[in-house]
């Protein structure tokens, strides 16, 4: 069955969560695979890029290269869908 998310390009990560904040678990989404073959390293995944992904974001602000320029949403053509390269100021927060 195909699927898609309800205006797919808008970033909307609260479509992942119920109306008290919680992550509502998704078959169709699955990084990291289903069954007996499933990914072994799940939950050391899943904490690496939590504490990765965090301490990033603590340390450093993310701009556009020139401001008020936000890169144009374009993808390279694939099986999966990764926007076209584009270059980002990453301001060290203090
Ligand atoms: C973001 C990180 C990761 C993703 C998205 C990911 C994803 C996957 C997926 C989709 C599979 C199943 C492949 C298949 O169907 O044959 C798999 C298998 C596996 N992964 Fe990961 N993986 C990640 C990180 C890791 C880490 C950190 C480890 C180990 C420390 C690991 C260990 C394994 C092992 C051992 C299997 C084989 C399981 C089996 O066939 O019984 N993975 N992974």
């Amino acid at each position: 069955m195909f699927f898609q998310f309800l205006d797919p390009f808008k970033f909307d990560p609260t479509r992942h969560l119920d109306e008290n904040g919680n992550f509502i678990k998704d078959d169709r989404i699955t990084p990291f695979s289903v069954g007996k073959r499933a990914c072994l390293g799940e939950s050391l995944a899943r904490m690496e890029l939590f504490l990765f992904s965090a301490t990033f974001f603590q340390h450093f602000e993310f701009l556009p290269e020139n401001d008020g320029e936000i890169p144009v949403e374009e993808y390279e053509p694939g099986l999966v869908k990764s926007p076209k390269a584009f270059k980002v100021r990453a301001k060290e927060r203090h």
